[in-house]
């Protein structure tokens, strides 16, 4: 039996993240397998005022508070003069919320926030758990990871100081989907039919315009092959037709966003999706055949979250420029009816996911607490 080293109040544990969906899911998860290890425990979030965090976090029922967002610039421009006075701002303000929390405890998933708290943890002596879901670790975590004894990756590839391979947390109605037996009602839910296959498309939690472009003009075809497509545009990314309407088309139908992705994974017959860390790890975990387009700028690092996967014949790999109606027509159409090989992509994929991380991160978080 262990006891906390604090026994006399409740425990508190602060979870700081943010900016896109694919920080704070596995922030979201976490917390709730914390919640359920220890009922008790006291849960804030940190993030910063301007991310996604502000909308998903208190509609998921956990407190959330923001200080301001430190960029850290890559190359010489004024807020590169300004980045020591704001970085010291705000690790004045994660200081004082870890104060206030009397935190035992700061879990760190990576983005603008996690710098500071970082910082402000070390400062106050409270210990640091952190989860990179990159395969490519990011510049805050790599930070954090010099001073935590307490490390974990979603990718077994990852290089970080001291790294535990535990997955990619993920809430629970993912990490326990049957995708065969959730299939019929998720396609009603999301407004598809059950007996045609369905095509769903998705560029992250922010959307992408070349993927947006390359299914607009691939719609014809799809259509045609009897494919029904739900497209996720992202938030504020809706495509519209040459009269600046929706883009609207037989058997196609696209939002901004979904609230669940687990009818998403259970409905579609292949994803085609850009390569987060989230997005890979889901459709791996819960075997759904995935064609990945990753992203073409940033530091690399969603080719490589797809490389396990694709190797292991789970998914497939098409660069952003390859990404045309052709290829669409010539690739995607094909695979879409046949049912071998998705059977045995989602085999291949369900072999290499992994359901249960949550419970590792809690497990890791409990373990910093007690040691
Ligand atoms: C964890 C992480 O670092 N992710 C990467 C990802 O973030 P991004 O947040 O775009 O994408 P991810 O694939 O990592 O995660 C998306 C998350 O959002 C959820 N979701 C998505 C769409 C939707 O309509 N509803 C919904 O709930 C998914 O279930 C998943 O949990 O793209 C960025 C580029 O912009 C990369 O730099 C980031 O490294």
């Amino acid at each position: 039996m262990t006891f906390d080293s604090n026994a006399s109040k409740p425990l508190s544990v602060v979870l700081a993240g943010g900016g896109t969906a694919g920080h704070i899911s596995p922030l979201l998860a976490i917390a709730d397998a914390i919640k359920d290890k220890r009922p008790d425990a006291a849960i804030l979030t940190v993030g910063t005022p301007s991310g996604m965090e502000t909308r998903l976090i208190p509609a998921a029922g956990y407190e959330l508070a923001t200080i301001d967002r430190v960029p850290f610039p890559r190359r010489p421009s004024v807020d590169l003069l300004k980045l020591p006075g704001r970085l010291s701002g705000a690790v004045r303000q994660a200081r004082r919320i870890l104060e206030e929390a009397q935190a035992d405890v700061l879990v760190g998933v990576g983005g603008y926030v996690c710098t500071p708290m970082y910082l402000a943890a070390r400062k106050l002596g409270i210990p640091i758990v952190i989860h990179e879901a990159n395969m490519k670790a990011g510049l805050a975590n790599r930070v954090g990871a010099r001073f935590s004894n307490y490390v974990a990756v979603a990718f077994a590839g990852t290089r970080l100081r001291g790294a535990r391979h535990v997955g990619m947390p993920m809430r629970r109605a993912i990490s326990g989907l049957d995708r065969a037996k959730a299939a019929p009602a998720a396609k009603s839910l999301l407004g598809l039919d059950p007996e045609r296959p369905a095509l769903i498309v998705t560029g992250g939690s922010s959307g992408a315009l070349s993927i947006n472009r390359s299914i607009a003009a691939a719609l014809p075809a799809l259509a045609a092959a009897g494919v029904q497509t739900l497209h996720i545009t992202g938030n504020g990314k809706s495509v519209l037709n040459d009269d600046g309407e929706l883009l609207a088309a037989d058997g196609y139908r696209q939002v901004e966003y979904v609230d669940g992705m687990e009818s998403v994974y259970a409905a579609a017959d292949v994803l085609l999706a850009r390569a987060g860390a989230g997005t890979v790890s889901e459709a791996a975990a819960v075997g759904v055949p995935a064609v990945f387009v990753p992203l073409p700028i940033g530091n690399g690092e969603q080719a490589l979250n797809a490389a396990p996967l694709v190797n292991a014949g789970g998914a497939l790999l098409v660069d952003d420029k390859d990404l045309s109606p052709e290829w669409l027509e010539s690739e995607l159409i094909p695979l879409l009816s046949d049912h071998g090989r998705l059977r045995e992509m989602a085999r291949k994929s369900e072999a290499l996911g992994i359901r249960n991380a949550d419970q590792r991160m809690a497990d890791l978080v409990l373990e910093a607490v007690n040691a």
